[in-house]
């Protein structure tokens, strides 16, 4: 067994053994960074953010300390960010049940199309490398809510409306921090509200993992978010590790917090000054974990190249201009999972 134990009880990066569950999901991805042996620091600290500090007299101090986590670390946590708690419970209490149905419930939402509007993805083997990576998702577009609930689960009966909620919440504070975070760059405020279109949440579920014969067991593997910024509501139970400074670290959850993440088309915009944020889930072998990521992308015809109030004869742009639909059609050709694949938009040749 060549099993990577890290020195947390309970908690492994990657355990032996796999949940039973079936594998039905064939991995597409043929470029996923091997990462494990990096160190793990069990402290390792996370920004915060005060939202309600943010719409308050202090918006100007708060706004660069946005700025400095999106460039320094990839990523911050927000308290205050005014989801009330029980929209929080409801949403987390929802997923549960979704993921504790039978298979032939849940299995209805399978599809290997990416495009698809709804879908569920399962665990699977990796067997070029003898491990399983656990993470069930159920993956669906959000907004307008209005316009995607009727084609979300009717099961468990509270679904669509808790969710609804939920998301509708998110989004408010997914735009108060993208003006933020176009402030931070020194541009407009709505300069990435101006592009924004859709909403995607990807529900995450991470069985407590079981004994088998494969060698080891992920959460989610390494990869960045092709998206501007990922919200990220997680239970009460660790499991997301994030790169800073070339080292793993646990981002523990925060009470009544959300995680941002910086991605790869805020990395594009902002021309490489913040950078798309390299992260994983752990698994945990006694307790099952639940976490909702709250994907935010641009319309498809939006320009997602460098804002141009960030190129000068100093800061030469690194990407040419592209479209969000160019970027999104070869993300599925390239079968990378991090923000390599926007190398294929570069401005100048290495
Ligand atoms: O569950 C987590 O902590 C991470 C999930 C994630 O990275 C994702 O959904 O993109
Ligand atoms: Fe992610």
């Amino acid at each position: 067994m060549s099993a990577t134990i890290l020195p947390q009880a309970g908690y492994h990066l990657a355990s032996a053994g796999a949940n039973k569950a079936t594998y039905t999901y064939t991995d597409p991805l043929s470029e996923v960074p091997t990462l494990s042996g990096v160190d793990v620091s069990a402290d390792g600290s996370t920004p915060i953010i005060d939202m309600e500090a943010l719409l308050g007299p202090h918006r100007s101090e708060i706004i660069k300390q946005i700025g400095l986590a999106c460039e320094k670390n990839g990523f911050f946590a927000v308290k205050n960010h005014g989801i009330p708690e029980m929209k929080i419970n409801n949403m987390l209490g929802t997923a549960r049940e979704f993921f504790h149905l039978p298979d032939e419930e849940r299995l209805k939402f399978r599809s290997t199309d990416p495009n698809s509007v709804i879908r569920l993805v399962t665990g699977f083997q990796d067997k070029t490398r003898n491990i399983f990576v656990s993470r069930q998702s159920l993956k669906f577009h959000t907004h307008p809510v209005e316009e995607y609930k009727s084609l979300w689960p009717s099961n468990p009966p509270s679904f669509r409306e808790n969710v609804g909620e939920y998301c509708a919440s998110v989004r408010e504070v997914e735009v108060a921090i993208l003006e933020a975070i176009s402030e931070s760059l020194g541009l407009e405020r709505d300069y990435i509200d101006k592009i924004l279109k859709g909403h995607y949440v990807s529900i995450n579920y991470y069985p407590a993992c079981q004994e088998s014969e494969l060698d080891v067991t992920y959460g989610v593997r390494t990869h960045t978010d092709p998206t501007i910024i990922t919200i990220l509501m997680q239970d009460d139970v660790p499991g997301l590790q994030v790169i800073n400074d070339g080292k793993w670290i646990n981002v523990n959850p925060l009470p009544n917090a959300v995680v941002v993440h910086v991605g790869d088309i805020l990395q594009a915009l902002s021309n490489y000054r913040y950078k798309s944020l390299l992260h994983q889930a752990i698994v945990n072998c006694e307790k099952e974990r639940v976490s909702i990521a709250s994907y935010c992308y641009p319309s498809d015809d939006a320009m997602i190249g460098p804002a141009k109030k960030l190129v000068d004869k100093d800061h030469p742009a690194i990407y040419k201009d592209f479209t969000y639909r160019e970027f999104h059609e070869s993300m599925w050709r390239v079968k990378c999972s991090t923000a390599k694949r926007l190398d294929l938009f570069k401005a100048l040749a290495d």
